[in-house]
Order: structure tokens, then C-alpha cells, then sequence
């Protein structure tokens, strides 16, 4: 299997894989610590470059998000936030392109597709944890992250919908870690333990088998060194055309 990916298939964003983050990211310290050495963190580099302002617009609104879920019954006086925040959103709302063409621009030639902006690991994104992953070099790729209260299923428990969005996002990038690209087809899930809020969770992901456009690919989260969720899934290599972006010839299928 190839690494290989080129930024000129329209199909495509990614550039080549290749390390790039710095010691100082808290994420990639924790998953060094935890794996140590031996592994190459799969390639942000499209988050080089980003406005920093937009980072830490970024930060800031996860930090309220965490503070805010469940403040209901501690008495906070929220006046003043109400405001500023008020105030902010009038900055930004007039300044912000309209979803299309935000849409797009994402997909532009070389760009960073939906990385930034993706539920699970888009920075601009506010829902998103956000999870990073790390590519490792027998093919799997690893994720650590403890889920606050924003996240919560069952009593101290992680939402089982949000296990089964963070798997699926890192089947996603075990196939982009070897070069394959493709869809969720058929996704099954098995919760075998509960999932705890506010404790590490270690999650892996893997392709186990690929032939033709189907790609086989199994995750686990564990937590405590116990297994909580294991799943399987078959991915698609499919085409689907970018937003703002002819419907060409996509390039070889797999
Ligand atoms: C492009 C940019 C890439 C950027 C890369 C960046 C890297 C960063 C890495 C990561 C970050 C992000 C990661 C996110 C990841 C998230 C993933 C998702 O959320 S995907 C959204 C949910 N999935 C859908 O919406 C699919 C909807 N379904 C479809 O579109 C079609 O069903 C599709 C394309 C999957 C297949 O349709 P057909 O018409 O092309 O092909 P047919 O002939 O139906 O199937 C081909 C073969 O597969 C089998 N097959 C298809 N579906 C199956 C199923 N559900 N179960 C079992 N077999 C199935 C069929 O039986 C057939 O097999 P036989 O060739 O006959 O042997």
C-alpha cells in the first residue's frame, strides 16, 4: 500500500504525509508519553498558516463551551458574558462569507479540505473536541482524549453517538495513514463497557484488509486499560465531487 497522495487529483486535498507538529502541542506530548517514541503524527500541515486570531476565537469559544454545560444550578451571573458575546458575534457574523462559499473555498485546489472545519478535528470547528490523531508506523493510527461534560451520554459516561463519530473519523484517517480514501459503507458498533467522561480514552484504528474499492477497517476505544468499544467497518472508495469544483474525471479508483 502507498502513502503516496497528490495534491493535484481533485478528488483529493491532502498533501504527502509527513511529520509536523511541534513537542509543544499538549496532545502530542500526552500521546508520546503514552506511546512513546515510536510513532510519526499524521500531517496537519494544513493548519499552518491559520490566522491566529481565528485559533484563538477558536479557544476561547471551547473554553466557554466546557464552562457553560451544566452551570445551570451554580448560580453564575452570565449577564455580562451574555453581552460580550452578543457583541462579538455582531464582529464576526458580517464579516463571515456565506456557507456556500465558505463550503468551497475549503475545497479549493490544494486546500485544506474539511480538516479545519470536521466535527471531530476542526479547530474552526466549536463542537469538535477537538480529537487530533497520530499516525503510526505499523499502519494504525491513535488517539488520545478526555471528554468533558459537552459530551455526555449516560450518567459520567461518553454518548455512545459521539464513540461512534470519533471511530468513524479515525477509520478515515487509518485509510488516509496508507493511502486509501474512501466512504463509510456498513458501520457496526459494539459498546462493551461504558465509557467514562473526564478520563483518558485511548483509541486505535486500522485498516485490516483492502480489495478493490473495499476497505475492511476495525477501532477500539479503552480506557483504564479496559476495553469500552470496539468496531468494524467496510469503506467505499468513492467519488464524491467537491464543493465549487468542476465534477472532472476523478482519478484512479481503488
Ligand atoms: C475527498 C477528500 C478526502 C480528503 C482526505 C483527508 C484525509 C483526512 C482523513 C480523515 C479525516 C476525515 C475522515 C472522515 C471520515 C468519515 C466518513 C464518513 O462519514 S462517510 C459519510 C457516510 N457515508 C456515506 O454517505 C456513503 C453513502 N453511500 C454511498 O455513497 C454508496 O453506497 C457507496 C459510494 C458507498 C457505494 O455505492 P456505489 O454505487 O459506488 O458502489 P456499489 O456497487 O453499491 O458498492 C460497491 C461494492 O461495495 C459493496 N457494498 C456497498 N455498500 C455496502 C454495504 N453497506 N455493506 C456491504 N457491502 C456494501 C457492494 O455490494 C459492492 O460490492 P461488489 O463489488 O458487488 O462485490
Amino acid at each position: 500500500m502507498s502513502k503516496d497522495t497528490s495534491a493535484e487529483d481533485p478528488w483529493h486535498s491532502g498533501g504527502k504525509l509527513h511529520p509536523v507538529l511541534g513537542t509543544r502541542d499538549p496532545q502530542l506530548a500526552d500521546a508520546q508519553r503514552v506511546w512513546g517514541e515510536d510513532f510519526e503524527p499524521v500531517d496537519l500541515s494544513e493548519l499552518e498558516g491559520a490566522d491566529p486570531h481565528l485559533e484563538d476565537v477558536g479557544e476561547q469559544m471551547r473554553r466557554l463551551r466546557d464552562a457553560l454545560t451544566g452551570i445551570a444550578d451554580s448560580g453564575a451571573d452570565l449577564a455580562e458574558a451574555a453581552e460580550l458575546l452578543r457583541r462579538a458575534a455582531d464582529i464576526v457574523e458580517p464579516q463571515s462569507p456565506d456557507q456556500a462559499t465558505r463550503l468551497a473555498s475549503q475545497w479549493r485546489k490544494g486546500g485544506p479540505g474539511a480538516r479545519r472545519t470536521n466535527p471531530v478535528g476542526g479547530t474552526e470547528n466549536v463542537i469538535a473536541p477537538p480529537l487530533r490523531a497520530f499516525g503510526h508506523p505499523d499502519g494504525s493510527v491513535s488517539a488520545r482524549i478526555t471528554l468533558g461534560l459537552p459530551y455526555q451520554g449516560p450518567p459520567g459516561c461518553v454518548h455512545g453517538g459521539m464513540s461512534a463519530l470519533m471511530l468513524d473519523h479515525l477509520f478515515g484517517f487509518a485509510n488516509h495513514w496508507v493511502g486509501l480514501r474512501g466512504m463509510t459503507a456498513h458501520y457496526e458498533i459494539d459498546y462493551r463497557k461504558p465509557t467514562p467522561l473526564l478520563e483518558p480514552l485511548d483509541m486505535k484504528a486500522w485498516v485490516e484488509s483492502h480489495e478493490g474499492r473495499k476497505i475492511w477497517v476495525r477501532a477500539t476505544i479503552e480506557s483504564g486499560g479496559e476495553l469500552r468499544v470496539e468496531a468494524r467497518a467496510l469503506f467505499i472508495s468513492a467519488n464524491v465531487p467537491l464543493p465549487g469544483r468542476d465534477a472532472t474525471a476523478p482519478g484512479e479508483e481503488r
